[in-house]
Formats: C-alpha cells, structure tokens, sequence
C-alpha cells in the first residue's frame, strides 16, 4: 500500500486563488499568435489577424436599385396625373453591361437591377410606373410620377468607400464577414493561426472508447469532450495517449508535448489522492506553479503551470469540473491568443428557472438549461450536478454563477449566467 499521508506533506497546503485572479495569471503566459492565410473557403469562425481596408469603393459604379428606365430626373418636373412626359429609350442595359450612351434630356435607357446607371442620368424610375409606346420606329417610355435626383440609384461607395475599416484585426468569420471579404477580392485572408493544444488524460482506469468495459474501469470521455471545446474556442485539438498513473511517464509525455505544441492540457490526478500524480507533477523541480486551487466549485483543484516556458493545464479528472476548467480558464487563452476582443463567454443576467439550495464558500458554477419564456431568459439549473457526473452536461447551455455565500435561492430571482457557446437554444 502506497501511504503518504503524511499531513504536513505540502500537498495538502494549497493557497486558493480567485477565478479572476487565476485567469489573470494564465493570461499572462498566453503568448501572441501568428499570421497564416487560408482560402476565402476556409476562413468561417477564423479570427482576422490584422485590420482590413477597403481595396475599392463599393460600389464602384453607380448601381440601379430597380428594373426600370434611367432618367435625367428634371426631365419629369412636369409629370403629373393628367400629365404625361415622354421620353426616348436609347439603350437597354442588363446588369454587367456598361452602356456608352449619353443620357440627356429627353432621353431614357431601359436598365435592370444591380446594373451601371449610365452617364447622364441620376434616377430610375421603376418599370411599373411606367409605360411604352412607339413611334415611326423609335420607342417612348411615358412617365407620370416625378422623380428626385438619386431616386433608386446607389452611390458610388455608399456602403463602403475606398479605404475604409471593412474588418478590425481580431473579428470572428460568419457569414456577414465572409460575404464581404468576398465582395472586395479577399480570397486570401490573413488570419491567426490555431492554437494547437495537446489533450493528455491521466488515469490507470481509462478505456480507450473502443475498447469494451472492464471491472473498475471507464472509458476516456474527458480527452474528446475537452477537445470539442477546444475546438469551440477557435483551437486545434490533438487527443494523445492517454497515460498510467506513473508521475515519470505522465512527466516525460507533458513534457514532449509542450515541446510540440502551444498549450498541454491534462486531465485527471490533481488532487490530494495516492495516485494524483498531475499534483505530485506540478511540485517538481523547474516547474512554476501558477495555482493549485482556486475558489470554485467544480474544479477546485485545477492547476496551472509554466514548465520550460510552456503552459500546462491540469484539469480536475471529474467530467463536470474538467468541463468547467477549460471553459473559464483554457477558452480565454484560445480566444486571447486569436487577438479576440473579448476572450470570455458572455455573462448574462437572468431569471433563476427553480429554487436552488446549495450552498458554498467558492463561487459554484451550476450547469443549467436557458429557456426563453414570455420574452425573459429564465435558467434552469440541472438535477444532478455534481462535479462526478458526466450525464447532465450534454443537457446545458450556460453556467449559473453563484457567488459565495450566497444564501438559499427562489425561483424567480435575479442570478447571472455564463453562456456557453456549444449549447442550442433548443
Ligand atoms: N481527499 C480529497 N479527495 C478529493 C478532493 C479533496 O479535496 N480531498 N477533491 C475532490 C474534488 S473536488 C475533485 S474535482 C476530484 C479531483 O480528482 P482528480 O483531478 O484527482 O481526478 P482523478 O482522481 O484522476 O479522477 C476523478 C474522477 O474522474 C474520473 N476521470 C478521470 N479521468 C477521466 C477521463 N479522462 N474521462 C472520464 N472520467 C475520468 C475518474 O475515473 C474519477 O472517477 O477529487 C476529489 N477528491
Ligand atoms: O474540484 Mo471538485 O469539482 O470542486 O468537486
Ligand atoms: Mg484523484
């Protein structure tokens, strides 16, 4: 039997630190990303890694908003209900077609849609407030309705002029994005290269998922649960091995993966237990500590390090507490690396869906569902949320954050949430 327990071992001497105050320290090692360009095709949910300039205004030629005829616009001062102008159609211009006739008084070029107004003209007028006639071979487009100077055309520039911000450095790519970058030529977009993070779960009872059960062993949810959040957060994701309860194994493979990649995330083995070697892993030689506990719940035992300069987090093995770790800490070092303007989930205000009554001395962050009802967000918190189980956290979108202390809550009171990205509203 392997017994340690001695209690003036420093294991069991760990200073809690705040949430904010964790973040802070591992924001501080974050370290800056770099610039890669990918295919217009593949820049969705990328983040922009330097600011953009419009390269041409947009449009760049006066555009009709209407199928219609393009008019000198003090050419119908006179229209009326009893009063018809009429003009001669010289041209007829679909859209990509740039017409070479002059458009002066008295004179019309039917035009569709999205096409270039020609010279001359300043409006269109739409193709139902008018009609046609023809005359010894020349046709007539009578008007009856005035129109103003600019009416349906679209300024050169109006939605961008040259040179102006189209996207700050750090936007996410949606469609919005994406359509604009489009728009103005962008096919190559500089963009912040992924974070690559290195997923290690620790722990002698871990089943590779196809392997079958065995007595007194699981299979490894932990590695591909973090690695959809990691992927989430804007990271690249590499599940490695899983590894024994051996802190010398558990050592040399962190090690080699902090070579490799940018960030390490283990799971499991930090907490005060025989076979917690991730703790026992922090304590060693030329390895900093950044915390060891914070004051949370789930996950007061999550750990962070530097070790030859490289960042280790060391999630809690329990499901809900790992879930938890890499959301408040491991997402906004992600989203800080990709030069986001605002690397934390966003924090809501909400109406408390069911009386809750734990009680805590740390901050408890309470998985919960968010419904919309009667125009309010209410949050539901889930029936079973310990730190252990793993079944309710496929059933949550936010994360209800209460403060310590905090006595009994009623349904109906004011609580805040912390929105979780992967979670439908559905
Ligand atoms: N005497 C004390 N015991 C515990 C304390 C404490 O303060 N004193 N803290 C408890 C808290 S809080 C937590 S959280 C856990 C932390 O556990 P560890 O981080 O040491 O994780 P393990 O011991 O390795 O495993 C815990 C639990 O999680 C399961 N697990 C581990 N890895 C995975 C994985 N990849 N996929 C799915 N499930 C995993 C593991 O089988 C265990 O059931 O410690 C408490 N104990
Ligand atoms: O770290 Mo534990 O999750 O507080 O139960
Ligand atoms: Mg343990």
């Amino acid at each position: 039997m392997k017994h340690s327990d001695d209690y003036s071992n420093n294991k069991f001497k760990r200073s809690a630190i705040s949430v904010e105050e964790a973040q802070k320290r591992v924001l501080e090692h974050t370290a800056s990303g770099t610039t890669e360009f990918v295919p217009l095709s593949e820049a969705h949910g990328r983040f922009l890694a330097v600011p953009l300039h419009a390269p041409h205004p947009f449009p760049h030629f006066r555009r009709s908003g209407m199928d219609g005829y393009a008019v000198v616009s003090a050419d119908t001062k006179n229209c009326g209900e009893d009063e018809t102008v009429w003009l001669r159609v010289v041209d007829e211009i679909p859209c990509g077609h740039v017409s070479d006739c002059m458009i002066a008084s008295g004179l019309a070029a039917r035009i569709m849609t999205g096409a270039q107004v020609p010279e001359g003209a300043d409006a269109v007028v739409m193709l139902e407030a008018t009609r046609l006639r023809e005359d010894s071979g020349d046709v007539f487009v009578g008007l009856r309705k005035k129109v103003g100077p600019g009416n349906n055309v679209t300024p050169i520039g109006f939605e961008l002029r040259e040179g102006e911000l189209l996207l700050e450095q750090g936007r996410q790519l949606g469609a919005g994005e994406i359509s604009a970058l489009a728009t103005f030529g962008i096919h190559k977009v500089p963009v912040v290269r992924k974070p690559r993070i290195a997923i290690i779960s620790t722990g002698s009872e871990l089943l590779s998922v196809d392997e079958p059960l065995q007595p007194g062993r699981i299979r490894n949810s932990n590695s591909f649960m973090l690695a959809v959040q990691i992927r989430e957060a804007g990271g690249e994701p590499c599940i490695l091995d899983a590894v024994q309860d051996d802190v010398g194994t558990a050592r040399r493979t962190v090690l080699d993966a902090l070579s490799e990649f940018d960030y390490v995330v283990t799971s499991g083995g930090v907490s005060v237990g025989d076979y917690d070697i991730m703790g026992d892993l922090v304590r060693q030689e030329g390895v900093d500590l950044l915390f060891n506990k914070v004051t949370m719940r789930p996950g007061s035992v999550t750990t962070a390090a530097v070790i030859n300069g490289g960042l280790l987090f060391a999630l809690s093995g329990n499901p809900g507490a790992c879930f938890v770790g890499c959301e408040l800490f491991i997402r906004p070092v992600i989203r800080t690396m990709l030069g986001a303007r605002q690397p934390f989930l966003p924090q809501w205000e909400v109406v408390l869906g069911a009386d809750y009554h734990r009680v805590n001395n740390f901050t408890r962050f309470v998985r919960a569902k968010a419904e919309i009802r009667d125009g309010r967000i209410y949050a539901v918190p889930a029936a079973v949320d310990e730190s252990s189980v793993m079944i309710s956290i496929k059933d949550s979108d936010c994360l209800i954050v209460i403060p310590p202390g905090t006595g009994q809550l009623r349904k109906g009171d004011k609580i805040d949430i912390i929105k979780l990205e992967g979670g439908g509203w559905s």
